[in-house]
């Protein structure tokens, strides 16, 4: 055979192939529309990309434009905005295409109740795309308890790290909450001696992970290097932002992202090679008789020597990242929003501060009784976590065809749980724009019902850091309005922004002043 022939048999040969899987794909649309064409939705606005185009114009702000991979982190999405208008207008339920893949967008209450609490938790489980396992091929959270699909790999994890954030465990934890509120008080104090504006969220990012190292895992920041909290801060931000994109159609193989995806494959392992340095350190002083501390990297270790658990050494590293990027960014948003209303809302100012100096008043030491008499903060904390749902929403996947309420959900249903469209809904919440912390009053005649607080998820796989979470956001505000009080620079925009969390666009910009 000539060279001629040769080229034009392989080059027909491509044409077969390529007008051959272009056929699969269009036959895969087809089947995959027809399947979910019962229940409603916004407009495909492309046979081809489904509602890409409409998801990706919400990733982005209207006034930018934005240039990735470089913007990604400056990125102002406003995607859970889209989410909402959606269901005011396909109703509770409604179905989102992007290529060939669907999801099925939900705060409908009683799919939530089965999938969350009454449901068995096997046929609702975290999809293993959904999972966070891996970022851009790089292993992410991995095996963790956040992204564990199996549900009885899970179970045992749970088991081992249930007890280390128990109530009564956690007491035990006061000092250190309280230490960690001592540090960011000398870091507000230089604001308040300089007069320089801060970006409050900084500054308590940094106070977040210092309670998360402290008492999760005995470390100063400070211990781990002297830039920690700055990597941790771009760690979070980098693989946050690239884990709201990697979802988005050909980002995974688009040659021009190549770059970024080596970046953040490259941030991803360093971080888990600081991980498995300080879990080494760990096991080698728990197998040669150490004394070591009482805590989470302590049980999990314990629980990784003891092979029912199914811990290897790999799953306690993700075990150290999942915790860092559950419980960092989370706290610290839902604190910054906080701060945020209450530096437009005087009203609200003045009853917290009221109430720190009646139960707090000069003393330097938090107690636990304090924590809990502090019964207006804990208000003010439940309604950010409500209007601010800093986890927007949840992934599931129906195994089983089921149909709730006449609604069917076919088989491999990938469902998107949306806890910022259930906080919100003005069904069953009057006014939900409004933000105001009465709603949890305790004499409050109209309770606000779990489906509409689930911040924190519900059922098993509920959020096993609430306590933790609760107890250091009041100890943080606590100690900050008994020093200090604050002003919002001008430029504050209350704009939310979105990479994987909600947060404050602004950083929370303010001066500090004294109270004293
Ligand atoms: C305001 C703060 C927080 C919010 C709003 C929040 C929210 C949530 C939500 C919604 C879930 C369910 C996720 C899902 O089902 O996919 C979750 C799970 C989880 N959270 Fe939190 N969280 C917060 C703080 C924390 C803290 C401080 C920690 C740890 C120190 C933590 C650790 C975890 C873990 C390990 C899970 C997985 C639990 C499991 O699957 O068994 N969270 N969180």
């Amino acid at each position: 055979m000539d060279l001629v022939t040769a080229a034009s048999l392989a080059g027909a040969l491509l044409v077969t192939l390529l007008a051959v899987t272009f056929g699969y794909f269009v036959i895969l649309l087809l089947l995959v529309h027809a399947k979910y064409d019962h229940l409603p939705g916004p407009k495909r606005t492309s046979f081809f990309l489904g509602n890409a185009a409409d998801l990706t114009k919400s990733l982005r702000s209207p006034e930018d434009s934005i240039k990735l991979p470089e913007d990604l982190t400056n990125i102002k999405p406003i995607a859970h905005e889209a989410f909402t208008q959606w269901f005011e207008v396909y109703g509770d339920t409604y179905t989102i295409y992007v290529l060939h893949k669907v999801i099925v967008v939900t705060r409908h209450r009683n799919i939530l109740k089965r999938i969350l609490v009454d449901g068995d938790q096997r046929d609702f489980p975290k999809g293993e795309e959904f999972s966070l396992k891996h970022l851009y091929g790089q292993r992410f959270i991995g095996e963790g308890l956040v992204s564990a699909c199996d549900h009885d790999a899970w179970y045992l994890r749970r088991r081992v790290m249930d007890p280390m954030f128990h109530r009564n465990h956690l007491k035990s934890a006061v000092a250190t909450f309280n230490s960690a509120g001592d540090n960011f008080l000398k870091d507000l104090q230089t604001y308040a001696e300089s007069g320089d504006s801060c970006g409050l969220s900084h500054l308590i990012e940094k106070s977040t992970l210092d309670v998360i190292m402290k008492i999760l895992f005995s470390a100063e920041i400070a211990d781990v290097g002297a830039n920690f909290h700055e990597l941790v801060a771009n760690f979070i931000k980098e693989s946050f932002a690239a884990l709201q994109m990697s979802g988005m159609p050909l980002v995974q193989v688009n040659p021009l992202l190549y770059s970024h995806r080596l970046s953040i494959r490259k941030i991803v392992k360093s971080f888990r090679e600081i991980g498995a340095k300080k879990i080494a350190e760990r096991k080698a002083a728990i197998c040669s008789g150490e004394a070591v501390p009482d805590d989470l990297l302590t049980a999990i270790i314990k629980g990784h020597l003891d092979p029912s658990t199914g811990y290897d050494f790999e799953t306690l590293v993700d075990e150290f990242v999942g915790m860092i990027v559950a419980g960092m960014e989370t706290s610290s948003n839902t604190l910054a929003f906080t701060f945020m209303e209450l530096g437009r809302r005087p009203d609200l100012l003045q009853r917290l501060v009221t109430e720190v100096d009646e139960v707090v008043g000069q003393k330097s030491f938090i107690s636990n009784e304090d924590i809990t008499r502090l019964s207006f903060t804990s208000m003010l904390i439940k309604e950010t976590l409500r209007r601010y749902a800093i986890a927007p929403s949840i992934m599931r996947v129906v195994r089983k065809e089921t149909t709730i309420d006449g609604i069917r959900l076919p088989a491999g249903t990938p469902m998107m749980l949306s806890i910022m469209g259930a906080n919100n809904d003005r069904k069953y919440i009057d006014d939900p724009d409004k933000f105001d912390p009465d709603r949890f009053h305790p004499e409050q005649t109209k309770r606000i019902s779990v489906y509409s607080f689930l911040s924190f998820s519900l059922g098993l796989r509920n959020c096993i850091g609430q306590v933790f979470a609760q107890m250091e956001m009041k100890v943080m505000l606590a100690k900050f309005f008994q020093h200090f009080t604050l002003q919002l620079d001008s430029s504050e925009t209350f704009h939310l922004g979105q990479r994987a969390t909600l947060f404050p666009i602004s950083g929370v910009k303010c001066k500090i002043l004294s109270r004293e």
